[in-house]
């Protein structure tokens, strides 16, 4: 942390380029005018002048990509105004995903982008190394399959990020490419384990998923989805642990948030449905 303080103070002279904390857009970019002290001036791009601590600011890649680099491990400074402006360029040319090395970010649309994720783009993912194609959930997912394979030891992959971030669709993303990839033609009877797994995910919404003010489909929950493979890498069970279920939502909601989706759906349904499904559970319980 100290090396690369004093590495960004010393790159930092009159006329180089500059990023500047911003209270209202995060970061501001524009030229050093003077440095006196710890204090700076900057005439930013859209014209003002600025004056700030000479530790808040960090030096701007002026021979940065305009559209920005599929992988950040490239750009010459890899500090936050650098980061956010890359994902911001490649954001504004609808290139939601972006690696940090062998690691994914996504930037959430909040629009349906089904041309990502059709099966021609899952053919097309189909043993392709890491990086050599757009960044995307389905590459992250065809690398751990491959090496399960080909190390024959357990991958995992973890989703994180803040309420409304992407976590759900990425993960339902990944696990639609893992169901693809380990995917039974023929169903030996009934449904296959990869379609019981993918039908799993509107079951669990139901009962663990709540409208929030961040996010219409927030899961109260946390998940663990564990899926096993054959020697033949074909899938040939599945397991969902779920934990830390929001219990307080049931009887407690402040408005505008609201209960779980199981409830609205309940009321919303025709009376024969629950009557159908009411004698159903007798029958099984007989
Ligand atoms: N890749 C995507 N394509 C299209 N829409 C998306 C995508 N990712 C997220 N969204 C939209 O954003 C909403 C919130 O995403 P999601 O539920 O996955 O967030 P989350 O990180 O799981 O949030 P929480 O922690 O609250 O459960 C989704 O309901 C969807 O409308």
């Amino acid at each position: 942390m100290l090396a690369w303080v004093t590495a960004t103070k010393a790159s930092i002279a009159v006329g180089s380029e500059v990023w500047v904390e911003d209270p209202d857009v995060a970061w501001i970019d524009g030229e050093v005018l003077e440095i006196k002290g710890d204090e700076i001036k900057i005439k930013s791009s859209s014209g003002k002048t600025v004056t700030a601590k000479v530790s808040m600011t960090h030096p701007k890649d002026p021979e940065a990509a305009p559209c920005g680099v599929d992988d950040m491990t490239k750009l010459a400074y890899l500090h936050e105004p650098g980061v956010l402006q890359n994902l911001k360029s490649r954001y504004d040319m609808n290139e939601i995903y972006t690696y940090t090395g062998s690691i994914l970010i996504a930037v959430n649309p909040f629009r349906r982008l089904p041309h990502l994720y059709d099966s021609h783009m899952m053919e097309q993912y189909k043993g392709a190394p890491l990086g050599e194609l757009n960044p995307h959930p389905f590459a992250v997912a065809d690398s751990a399959y491959r090496q399960m394979i080909n190390e024959g030891i357990s991958q995992s992959i973890l989703v994180s990020g803040e309420s409304g971030a992407g976590k759900t669709e990425s993960t339902k993303m990944l696990m639609r490419y893992l169901a693809y990839m380990g995917g039974r033609a023929v169903a030996s009877e009934g449904r296959t384990v990869e379609q019981q797994v993918l039908q799993s995910n509107p079951v669990l919404e139901a009962f663990g998923n709540a409208k929030t003010v961040r996010n219409n489909n927030s899961s109260r929950f946390g998940k663990f989805v564990e899926l096993q493979f054959d020697k033949s890498g074909k899938i040939s069970g599945a397991a969902i642990r779920t934990y830390l279920l929001e219990r307080s939502r049931v009887c407690q909601v402040s408005d505008p948030e609201r209960n779980y989706h199981c409830f609205y759906m309940i009321c919303a349904a025709p009376p024969e449905t629950y009557i159908v499904n009411i004698n159903e559970k007798k029958l099984h319980a007989s």
